[in-house]
């Protein structure tokens, strides 16, 4: 492992020196923080940290390697990586090559040994900020002029960098049930496994596909996909699931798709202080009481009143799931006649990396596709 120096600097001034971690040279990004104490590999090619910096609050990081099986999609999304103390050895029977030579072959700029707890505890007081990170500018207020250079969260429209370019097909295991479409704003690869492991047969397609060429696969229902950025960028999207809705399709959301549920359906997303990642965040099913442990990540949320039903054109839509660390809307529901029509779910029920509680959701998806079919 390197031992050459990298500064990291906040845009609020504050800087932290530490060693250089995979890749050296420069960076830039939101600086955001994940709790999970596993689950790194999966975090680093999550599709929806575009325009992110990394920061594990667990303080060992890289201690199971690089695997061949654990990659949410075919690369890293993450513009750079905040650790504690890096493992020097992988020891895991899956491992192919250390976490940090990965990194580096992927060029991806890190930084370790700082005390990543006051940094955490400097987000959560003034919450998420862009960061810079560099082994060639040393000079603080040299990479704070750079930092202070760099676009912002809020207005970012990052899906057309992590959107698939064509159209593919997930074949249903077993006997098909239905067809769905999902619209790719940053899928990871273990989601249309899971819809194709209830029967389903799963087209995905790029995030720009019109509700027209969407209608030419004769979808059952359609799923809108995580993704980076500010939901109130992706006005193309919300307005194809608008039609979506007004055709009466089933639709089922995981975290981007469900803020664009919410912004199709007249309500308002807004952006978190620091946002939720992790795998160990409590969220409440409002219907039956039951919490559930699941993993998140999203910085921006659903704003959207808790005790009562908002009536729209397309039904009347109620707040399924409240994340009980801070009330944040974690699902909706949109019900016609009382029948269950859409609903989507701030957190992630694929679960990769985190608890396997909502994985009943996919079910659910396909029971109300199956009720859709039968009508
Ligand atoms: N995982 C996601 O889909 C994230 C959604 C959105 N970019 C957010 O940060 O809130």
């Amino acid at each position: 492992m390197s031992s050459r120096p990298a500064l990291l600097v906040l845009e609020d001034g504050r800087v932290f020196r530490g060693q250089s971690f995979g890749a050296e040279g420069e960076t830039f990004g939101e600086l955001v923080f994940s709790t999970g104490m596993s689950g790194y590999q999966e975090t680093l090619t999550d599709p929806s940290y575009r325009g992110q910096v990394v920061l594990m609050t667990a303080p060992h990081i890289g201690n199971t390697g690089w695997n061949d099986e654990d990659g949410e999609s075919g690369r890293i999304w993450v513009q750079g990586f905040i650790v504690r103390d890096p493992a020097p050895r992988p020891s895991n029977w899956r491992s192919r090559r250390p976490l940090d030579e990965e990194l580096r072959d992927q060029g991806i700029v890190g930084i370790s040994d700082i005390d990543t707890r006051a940094l955490t505890r400097h987000v959560r007081d003034r919450g998420v900020m862009r960061v810079g990170i560099s082994t060639d500018t040393l000079d603080p207020q040299a990479l704070l002029a750079k930092v202070n250079e760099q676009p912002l969260m809020a207005g970012a429209d990052l899906v057309g960098d992590v959107t698939t370019k064509t159209h593919y097909v997930v074949p249903a295991q077993g006997e098909k049930r239905a067809t769905v479409v999902a619209v790719d704003l940053g899928i990871k690869s273990m989601t249309p496994t899971q819809l194709a492991a209830r029967g389903l047969e799963v087209h995905v397609v790029p995030a720009h596909t019109t509700f027209e060429q969407l209608m030419e696969y004769q979808p059952d229902g359609v799923f809108f996909s995580n993704g980076p950025g500010d939901p109130a960028t992706a006005t193309g999207p919300i307005s194809v699931l608008r039609e979506v809705l007004e055709a009466g399709l089933p639709y089922f959301g995981i975290c981007f798709g469900n803020q664009l549920f919410g912004r199709a359906l007249g309500l308002d997303t807004y952006k978190l202080k620091f946002g939720h990642r992790g795998i160990n965040q409590p969220v409440v099913d409002r219907t039956t009481g039951k919490v559930e442990i699941t993993a998140h990540n999203h910085g921006f949320a659903v704003q959207a009143p808790l005790d009562k039903a908002t009536s729209t054109e397309f039904g009347d839509v109620t707040v399924s799931h409240v994340c009980l660390n801070d009330d944040v809307v974690e699902g909706l529901e949109l019900r016609r006649d009382g029948d269950l029509v859409a609903f989507s779910v701030q957190y992630h029920p694929e679960a990769a990396a985190g608890p396997h509680d909502a994985n009943y959701l996919f079910d659910r998806f396909a029971d109300v596709l199956s009720a859709g079919k039968e009508a």
